[in-house]
């Protein structure tokens, strides 16, 4: 993949689910070695999107291409997929009878081969994502066990576990306290430094404007994508919103504050 090669792309992207079109038409690229937070109204598309660009969805309901590093995702074996790009989805449920460490441990199945044991490289990389998500010493606890805030941070280190060049999360933030976001958004931080290309989507506006860029995604349509600290993002983003929030800036950071003094559309 040269540099210009965006990680991922979507080109004449259409979605229909049910009888619902849901991503009408869109192109897109996501370039590489940046963070880029997806955001929008409830029932944008988003996490619609995010499936769509992972290969999550069924080929009936998906028209277009996606491309990873350049290439047709559907063309990618599958292993060599995983070991490109990990996932953390919306709400996961399931594997509440394993333990914190092997949950951590099926982040690293792409680097197995069938039926060997995990090697040293992979404990490595289990524990080192564990202790980065603070889930180190629940390790032998069982998943059903945990609280929901416990449970997201044992799921992100299993997608961090995979050690991929490309992580997309669908909410990584629900349910995580205060201090566990402000981790999770240094972490994410550290993983770009790294050369990891990062992509989530988050409800958490002010979490949202700590990436490098926004896509702000409306009626299964691209609104806008640019700099997260660009005045053109800004106004964007209010807009996408109804002028219900203001972007401000504190201590260098980009806040996104709602609106009282906006009349306030029915519920
Ligand atoms: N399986 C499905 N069948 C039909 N319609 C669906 C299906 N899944 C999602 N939709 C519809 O697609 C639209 C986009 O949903 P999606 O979950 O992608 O939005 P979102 O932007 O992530 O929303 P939110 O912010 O509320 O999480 C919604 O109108 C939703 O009702």
């Amino acid at each position: 993949m040269n540099a210009a090669t965006p990680m991922l792309a979507a080109r004449g992207l259409r979605v229909r689910l049910g009888l619902r079109e849901v991503i009408p038409c869109l192109d897109l690229a996501l370039p590489a070695g940046r963070w880029t937070s997806v955001v929008g109204p409830n029932g944008a598309g988003k996490s619609t999107l995010l499936r769509a660009l992972a290969g999550l969805l069924p080929a009936r309901a998906v028209q277009g291409q996606v491309l990873l590093q350049g290439r047709p995702l559907a063309g990618w074996p599958a292993r060599d997929r995983a070991r490109a790009l990990a996932w953390l989805g919306q709400m996961e449920t399931g594997g509440d009878e394993l333990s914190v460490f092997d949950v951590a441990m099926l982040g690293r199945m792409p680097h197995q081969r069938w039926l060997a044991a995990p090697s040293a490289a992979d404990h490595a990389a289990v524990e080192q994502a564990l202790r980065s998500t603070q889930a180190w010493e629940w390790r032998e606890r069982p998943l059903g066990e945990l609280s929901g805030g416990e449970r997201q941070r044992v799921l992100l280190a299993r997608a961090l576990a995979v050690q991929a060049p490309l992580l997309l999360m669908d909410e990584p933030l629900a349910n995580l306290d205060p201090p566990h976001q402000a981790d999770w958004l240094q972490a994410m931080r550290a993983l770009v430094v790294q050369g990891t290309t990062v992509v989530s989507v988050l409800h958490e506006l002010s979490a949202a404007l700590q990436a490098d860029d926004l896509l702000i995604v409306a009626d299964g349509r691209v609104r806008h994508q640019g700099p997260c600290a660009d005045a053109a993002t800004h106004r964007a983003l209010e807009a996408v919103f109804d002028h219900r929030i203001q972007v401000r800036s504190l201590d260098g950071q980009w806040l996104a504050v709602p609106r009282l003094d906006v009349a306030a559309a029915p519920l």
